[in-house]
């Protein structure tokens, strides 16, 4: 089957060429359904999640919600097509990444030389050719049934064929011999054609799942790189690591004092407001914290939603006000003042990336949703990195968890709504130029009913 790739945007910025072929994922109310307008359509089904790829131009496609009914298997819609769910069995894969000097091998020797009975294959990605991080990964007999070097060149640039080949020739030969792949990334990397691999590529997507993307961050020195002014059209790679994140360690917190530690944190909110966060030494942190997270899993939405309230390890009481009150982060901070109260915004304002949290009380209008993000990725998808929500559809008894990478999305009904529990829509968007009143007037009109709305 001639693969999809739905990471067009990024190609057209990034060192990739790619076939213009999409994969994408249409919500459905019914695990087991779901409902397209597109012709020349393939499914894949893994686990509660549903593929699809299609051989459209970018432009033409769209995307839908399914108004099915999700009571009724027997309702005909067109297209649609009944799917069976198989359990998941991939092996998952952790991406580590992080600048220079963050704490990665740090990390991995961490995880390498901890007790958690998994058996776990590297891929050490260098830049140079003398390999360096290799021997600075614990021993092999330590814990890595498997360590592959990469040493030509960038994963996310020139190596990416020859990640595809590894992980295919790792699965082929030693495929029930290892539990978990954990991957290095170099400090220079941007994560998202990484990312896309794991979609983009069949031999990859088969056999693995993307667990999660782990972000290192440099206390001391990740202002300096996320200051950094690039050339027009060059990524900078602080802010990408940081954006793509689903769990980010603040490494090197010896360091630096409280303060700056504070002011790392909040700028990094600043661009990513969904990724757990930990501060951390040495890399130290619960192998729970990195391994087997499910980032890309849909039930972990809902906590990734929440995490604006309360995730991070750190008991601070200026954090838990930030992310409960704040009305915007699309700024940069300008770190003038010591402790801000989180409505001010006498911040610089940055264009590049950012994210908006939006939580907002009501029901959703399925038909009205579906316009509205067909639209919005059809205009905006290179700049919208990575969305997840949860939202309440009318008519629905199930909560409705759904999350994309650019043009890739995915969504699925998740656990009942409680009886009392109150109906309330939490979206977060992370990309470049968001619009935080755009995106939530936009949502807002898909509501039938709405009593408040929260956008931070
Ligand atoms: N003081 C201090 N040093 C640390 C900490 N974590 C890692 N280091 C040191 O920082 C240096 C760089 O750590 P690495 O783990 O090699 O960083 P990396 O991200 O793999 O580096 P690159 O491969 O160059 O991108 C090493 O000397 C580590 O011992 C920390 O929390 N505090």
């Amino acid at each position: 089957m001639a693969m999809s790739v739905s990471f067009i945007g990024l190609a057209k910025t990034h060192c990739l060429s790619l076939p213009s072929i999409n994969r994408t994922l249409f919500f459905s109310r019914n695990k087991t359904k779901l409902i397209t307008q597109a012709h020349n359509l393939c499914t894949r089904p893994i686990n509660s999640r549903i593929v699809h790829s299609y051989k459209q131009p970018r432009k033409c496609f769209s995307r839908r919600f399914s108004v099915s009914s999700a009571n009724s298997a027997s309702e005909t819609v067109d297209c649609e097509v009944l799917t069976k769910i198989p359990p998941d069995n991939r092996i998952p894969a952790t991406i580590i990444t992080g600048f220079l000097g963050s704490g990665k091998t740090t990390l991995l020797n961490h995880i390498l030389t901890a007790d958690h009975g998994k058996r776990i294959a590297v891929i050490e990605n260098e830049y140079g050719e003398v390999d360096i991080d290799g021997s600075l990964v614990a021993a092999k007999s330590v814990g890595a049934e498997d360590i592959i070097m990469l040493n030509n060149g960038c994963l996310c640039c020139t190596v990416r064929g020859d990640l595809v080949r590894m992980i295919a020739e790792l699965v082929n030969r030693k495929k029930g011999k290892f539990d978990h792949i954990v991957i290095e990334t170099t400090g220079l990397a941007n994560p998202a054609p990484i990312i896309q691999t794991f979609y983009a590529e069949d031999q990859v997507f088969n056999d693995v799942k993307l667990d999660g993307v782990v972000t290192l961050v440099d206390a001391k020195h990740v202002g300096f790189h996320l200051d950094e002014v690039k050339p027009h059209g060059v990524v900078n790679e602080a802010i990408e690591q940081i954006a793509y994140a689903d769990r980010i360690i603040v490494n090197k917190t010896d360091l630096v004092r409280e303060p700056e530690v504070a002011s790392v944190v909040e700028r990094i909110r600043s661009i990513n407001c969904m990724a757990e966060l930990k501060r951390t030494q040495y890399g130290k942190v619960d192998l729970d914290y990195v391994l087997g997270i499910g980032g890309f899993d849909l039930e972990r939405i809902d906590s990734a939603v929440e995490v604006d309230k309360s995730e991070e390890d750190h008991s601070h009481s200026h954090e838990h006000d930030h992310h409960h009150d704040h009305h915007h982060h699309d700024h940069e901070h300008d770190h003038k003042h010591e402790h801000h109260d989180h409505h001010s915004h006498d911040h610089t304002h940055d264009p590049a990336v950012s994210s908006v949290s939006i939580v907002c009380e009501g029901t959703l209008d399925l038909e009205k949703a579906n316009t509205w993000l067909t639209n919005l990725l059809l205009e905006r998808s290179e700049d919208i990195y990575r969305m997840k929500g949860l939202l309440s559809v009318h008519g629905m008894n199930e909560r409705f968890v759904f999350q994309g990478v650019h043009e890739i999305f995915q969504g699925s009904p998740d656990r009942l709504w409680g009886p009392d529990e109150p109906r309330i829509n939490k979206l977060v968007f992370i990309g470049k130029k968001l619009d935080a009143g755009e995106l939530e007037n936009g949502f807002k009109e898909c509501l039938l009913v709405r009593t408040a709305t929260n956008v931070s």
